[in-house]
């Protein structure tokens, strides 16, 4: 089973980097591949370069084994300059892995805007989703398409794709748009994002205005 985590990273910081080890731990996955989104088609560009983003990405992972970059979306864009739909990322990676288990990973606020993705049907076509919740976090009435495809952890192994399940973990407090807050206002981001990430930043001069 592979576990699929996209993301602008803009830039990466412990709260991705948490979840991605604990769902790799709770669903017993083989690796979570981590997707830099080249071209996101639901907000702006991001400020920083997509080769720097990347950059960024590998530092954070290095001691990480299970943690895998995965570069299509960046490559697609290379190549047609589209924007990085997750349906057409799904269905690469199908193409590459015809019959295992994929596992893509959102956050339950992502889920809220899920109806609103390119095809997002067919997300369910090449992959299970797996919805991260904080605790405490309450389940809006879910429509009979949903309802349809709910499981639990144990059954996402049966099937290629198709299933939704909710899964708690833990979600530390921390986003990038803060962490890019903090260092336009010239103070320490320290202990939200890896040291090798926050020395990249200094070197680069990365997010120093607003
Ligand atoms: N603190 C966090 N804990 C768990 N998951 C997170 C956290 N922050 C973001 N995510 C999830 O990681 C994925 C990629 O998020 P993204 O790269 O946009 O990070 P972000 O911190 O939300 O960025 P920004 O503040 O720029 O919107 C999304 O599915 C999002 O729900
Ligand atoms: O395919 C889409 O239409 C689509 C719309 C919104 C978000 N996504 C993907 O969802 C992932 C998380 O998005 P975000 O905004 O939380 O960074 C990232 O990989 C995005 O490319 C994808």
């Amino acid at each position: 089973m592979i576990g699929i985590f996209g993301g602008t990273f803009d830039p990466v910081h412990y709260g991705h980097l948490r979840s991605a080890l604990e769902v790799k731990d709770i669903f017993g996955l083989d690796e979570v591949r981590l997707i830099p989104c080249a071209n996101p088609p639901h907000r702006e560009q991001p400020t920083v370069t997509a080769e720097m983003r990347l950059q960024m990405l590998e530092l954070a992972i290095k001691t990480q084994p299970g943690l895998k970059i995965d570069t299509r979306e960046l490559d697609r864009y290379d190549l047609h300059q589209v924007p990085s739909y997750m349906v057409d990322t799904l269905a690469s990676l199908r193409q590459e892995f015809p019959t295992e288990s994929l596992l893509l990973f959102i956050g339950s606020d992502a889920f809220k805007h899920l109806t609103g993705w390119h095809q997002w049907q067919r997300l369910f076509d090449y992959a299970h989703i797996v919805v991260m919740t904080r605790p405490g976090f309450e389940r809006q009435q879910l429509d009979d398409f949903f309802k349809a495809r709910l499981a639990g952890v144990n059954e996402l192994a049966q099937a290629a794709a198709g299933k939704l399940c909710f899964q708690q973990v833990t979600q530390l407090d921390i986003s990038a748009t803060a962490i890019r807050d903090i260092i336009a206002r010239k103070q320490n981001p320290g202990f939200l994002l890896p040291d090798a990430v926050i020395e990249y930043i200094k070197q680069h001069k990365l997010y120093e205005t607003r």
